[in-house]
């Protein structure tokens, strides 16, 4: 349990922090979203006078009938150096590159101090494509989505993919933790914390120890690699997630996972067979074998997959059970995260327009 100094000392950090968005046109609320190794995602708001000094927030928000943003919060003081002069920038410069589209997640603007940086981000208030996973196989009482709704999910995930390589940009993090979804059940795609511009030399084969249950065999085997079949490789163990409510390789232990991997993955009965070839045609051991964004859109099992985006969009429903009721299929692939403070269904609906913002610290000047 935290100590009263403690207590005291983390309540002068948020008025400081709420204090810091609102000179920069943001009312923070107390809502934290969520939270990663050095950072706290809040719920804020922007004001109408921020919205008339930033065209790009102004014109999204416009579009969302709301004035919600997610405020990531990163304390740069304490973060290692090589995360605050290396993997930070590069996280905000990919972001910049790949605005827009409406699959990642965007960034409106950044402020810093000596204390912090702040990004400014659309909010995807839904949660994350692993929960999501969890609570609808807990709702089927089946492991896995449906293939309509996964086939739904995919499309806008590929689409995401395409977006940030025809931008220059891998990803090299994709899986279901980074993955959002908002209110109306698009599929947000974020944490480009470890992204790169395609086509330079890679050699962070550290940085994907989290993740070893996502990464690509040349990965794990410390090759030199591209950026664009690893994470195809990476779209294979998503979509796998998808239908079948678990990881098909899960091991922590580079050397194991490798041995899983040369075997293939196995599917539970009632996964179609042309889901099954689509997923078989990601998870090529060979880069090169690998099937590229354009063979994955056009795969026979893609096909109705505008149809189906329309559905998901249109089906969305809240629906998720409690924790407890979840069968424990599908983890977190990176330990340690404070995933219990994520948003969750009771979160409030998003205002109506003009409604003003709940739980809003107004320090004083
Ligand atoms: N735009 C957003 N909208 C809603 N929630 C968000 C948003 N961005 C981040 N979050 C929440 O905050 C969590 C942490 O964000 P993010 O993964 O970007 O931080 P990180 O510091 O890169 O994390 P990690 O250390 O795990 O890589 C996410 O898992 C998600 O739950």
């Amino acid at each position: 349990m935290k100590g009263s100094a403690q207590r005291k000392l983390d309540q002068q950090n948020f008025m400081e922090q709420v204090r810091e968005c609102r000179d920069n046109g943001y009312l923070l609320s107390s809502r934290k979203i969520g939270s990663g190794a050095f950072s706290k995602v809040y719920l804020a708001y922007a004001t109408h006078e921020r919205m008339r000094h930033n065209p790009k927030l102004a014109s999204d928000l416009r579009g969302k009938h709301h004035a919600m943003v997610a405020i990531k919060i990163i304390s740069t003081a304490k973060a290692p150096v090589e995360f605050s002069q290396k993997f930070l920038p590069r996280e905000i410069s990919s972001l910049n590159a790949t605005y827009k589209h409406l699959n990642v997640v965007q960034l409106y603007e950044t402020y810093h101090n000596s204390q912090r940086s702040y990004l400014v981000l659309e909010l995807a208030a839904r949660g994350d494509l692993l929960e999501h996973i969890n609570a609808m196989s807990g709702h089927r009482c089946r492991p896995g989505l449906e293939e309509e709704e996964a086939r739904g999910l995919f499309w806008q995930l590929v689409s995401a993919v395409a977006h940030c390589h025809s931008s220059g940009i891998v990803h090299r993090d994709l899986k279901c933790e980074n993955i959002l979804l908002d209110d109306q059940g698009l599929l947000k795609l974020t944490d480009f914390g470890f992204a790169n511009r395609s086509g330079l030399k890679d050699s962070l084969l550290s940085t994907f120890c989290g993740s070893v249950a996502y990464a690509a065999p040349e990965i794990l085997m410390s090759k030199k690699y591209h950026g664009e079949p690893a994470d195809l490789w990476s779209l294979g163990i998503i979509l796998y997630a998808m239908v079948s409510g678990k990881l098909p390789f899960r091991e922590h232990r580079p050397r194991r996972v490798l041995h899983l991997m040369g075997r293939g993955p196995a599917f539970r009965p009632g996964v179609s067979p042309e889901c099954q070839d689509l997923i078989r045609g990601l998870l090529q051991l060979r880069p090169h074998a690998r099937l590229d964004l354009q063979q994955v859109a056009a795969h026979c099992w893609m096909l109705p997959a505008r149809h189906a985006l329309f559905c998901t969009m249109l089906r969305w429903s809240p629906v998720k059970p409690a924790k407890s009721q979840l069968p424990a299929t599908l983890h977190p692939t990176e330990p340690g995260g404070d995933r219990a403070s994520k948003v969750t269904p009771a979160a409030p609906a998003p205002p109506a327009r003009g409604d003003s913002p709940e739980e809003c610290f107004w320090p004083d000047a």
